[in-house]
């Protein structure tokens, strides 16, 4: 049957040349009874969702996560236990924040955030394309993210913010330094890798675990922009890094990352050198090595923005069996953070939304009704947990898995509670990894000069001579030629 236009609820939308009127005297007065008309422009208005509070200007597309290297010896994750297996999976990558029609190519840490739709439920890779954060206490979050974005009064993105907050939690500057490499500008989202960052642990059925840092790396090659062409690109062509997936996708020019993991045993944690809760460290590959488990292909491009990209939702609370949370205190905050997140965005039914919903088989009879609910809504099923009336199993009771060896844990988890209070120090050992992070930009030419100019073209706005000279011994404790460096170079445009 040939297809026509119709009300949302079906009925027959006669055309969209004349809505309907009351003539007379050469004007036209509207009647309540144009639904056409009313429910257009009811609609149109209401066409907008909140956009991300963070993470708001973003590319997205499907794809596949292949398993290449056996690691059933370090998770019993389902999606991980055979190699040549495979998991479709939905990405998205973000700036962070400025807002959703912002340029793409502006200097900003970069988000990767992957749905893993497994066959034990789905699981979200929230992470970054820095290995580290510039925070280590999530209580700082949300200040850290207001200094970045708009100045209350002016409505400008504030650099006097931006350094007044960062001089007052230096265990920042080691993403900073990452931030104002040529890294902060990648020339294309095909040619970056993304980091957990965050400890995250492995876990297998007799319930021992490894911490794990995952790592997931362009088969391309790393390509970043200069400052001067990220700048350009910022005004020809503010969405270049969204057309630049899209059109590679659309062509058949399939990305693909090969994924590895970190992996270190509880009692190695016990007398590492780093907090492995702190997440302004890296564990350096000579300590551990990357050990590869997957490959990642991105291979189709979403058919509907909104619905695959804008309406998705991801947390780092999203796990499956053989894979959770460290105690590091900044993956706790986010378990909670990002749920709650998508309930204010999304509404609290957002898992059933059709690109945020499990392929795996789902049964929640506990967790019903709400607005927006369209799924069948368990039917006549219990709507408590354990009724006898309907027994239901528990995983543990399906699968055959006994209790966790418990013993290691116990005396693993006392050390855990005591070295959790190191956040708000700041020794000279923070300042070591960024150390070696400056050496490893300088044995590219020309990359530490770039970093100075980068630093002083957004240091330069800053009035206060105080806080500019601040950010210059902050710098010289990584290393004095960067401090000496960024001074020269921002001294020479303030008072140029
Ligand atoms: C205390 C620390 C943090 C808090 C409270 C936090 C909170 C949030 C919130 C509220 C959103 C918006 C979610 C939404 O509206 O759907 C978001 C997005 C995001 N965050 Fe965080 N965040 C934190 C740290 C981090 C870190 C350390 C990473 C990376 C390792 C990260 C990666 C992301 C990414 C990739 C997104 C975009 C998700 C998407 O594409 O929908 N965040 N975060």
């Amino acid at each position: 049957m040939e297809r026509y236009y119709t009300l949302a609820e079906g009925c027959p939308y006669a055309s969209n040349s004349t809505s309907v009127q009351v003539r007379g005297g050469g004007g036209g007065l509207g009647l309540l009874q144009d639904t056409q008309l009313i429910e257009t422009l009811a609609h149109f208005a209401r066409e907008r969702i909140p956009e991300r509070v963070v993470h708001a200007k973003a590319a997205g597309a499907y794809g596949d996560f292949t398993v290449t290297n056996d690691c059933s010896d370090i998770t019993s994750a389902s999606f991980l236990n055979q190699v040549g297996k495979t998991t479709p999976v939905l990405l998205r990558i973000s700036t962070v924040g400025p807002e959703a029609g912002s340029a793409d190519t502006a200097r900003d840490v970069h988000g990767w955030a992957m749905k893993l739709y497994t066959d034990e439920g789905n699981l979200d890779w929230v992470f970054n394309n820095t290995p580290v954060f510039f925070i280590r206490d999530p209580i700082k979050f949300p200040s850290l993210n207001r200094s970045h974005k708009r100045n209350p009064q002016t409505h400008l993105p504030d650099p006097n913010m931006f350094w007044d907050f960062h001089v007052g939690n230096p265990e920042g500057f080691h993403e900073l330094l990452h931030l104002f490499s040529d890294r902060g500008t990648p020339a294309s989202l095909r040619h970056m890798n993304a980091y957990s960052g965050h400890t995250y642990k492995f876990t297998t059925k007799d319930g021992s675990f490894k911490y794990v840092k995952i790592h997931i790396k362009t088969t391309l090659g790393i390509r970043n922009l200069t400052k001067e062409e990220s700048t350009q690109l910022g005004g020809e062509n503010p969405d270049f890094l969204i057309q630049d997936l899209f059109e590679a996708i659309e062509q058949g020019n399939y990305p693909v990352w090969n994924v590895y993991v970190q992996v270190m045993d509880p009692s190695q944690a016990e007398k590492y050198r780093w907090n492995i809760f702190d997440m302004t460290k890296v564990w350096p590959h000579e300590d551990f090595p990357l050990r590869k488990i997957g490959k990642l292909t991105m291979n189709r491009n979403p058919q509907n923005y909104f619905t695959d990209i804008e309406q998705a939702a991801f947390s780092p609370s999203t796990l499956v069996p053989g894979i959770a949370p460290s105690a590091d205190p900044v993956l706790q905050a986010r378990l909670f953070s990002y749920p709650d997140a998508a309930r204010y965005r999304l509404g609290v039914n957002y898992q059933q939304l059709p690109t945020n919903a499990a392929k795996a088989p789902v049964y929640c009879p506990f967790q019903r009704d709400g607005l927006m609910n369209f799924s069948n809504n368990y039917g006549a099923d219990p709507n408590y947990v354990g009724s006898s009336l309907q027994p239901t199993k528990f995983y543990q009771e399906v699968k055959g898995i006994g209790p966790s060896a418990l013993s290691t844990l116990t005396e693993h988890e006392q050390w855990v509670g005591q070295v959790c209070s190191f956040q708000s120090h700041i020794t000279d050992e923070d300042f070591v990894q960024p150390t070696a992070l400056w050496e490893v930009l300088g044995k590219e030419p020309g990359h530490q000069e770039r970093v100075f100019g980068n630093v002083a073209i957004h240091l330069r706005q800053v009035k206060s001579s105080r806080l500019r000279h601040a950010v210059y011994d902050l710098f010289s404790r990584i290393a004095p030629d960067l401090g000496a460096g960024v001074q020269k170079a921002t001294e020479a445009l303030v008072s140029s």
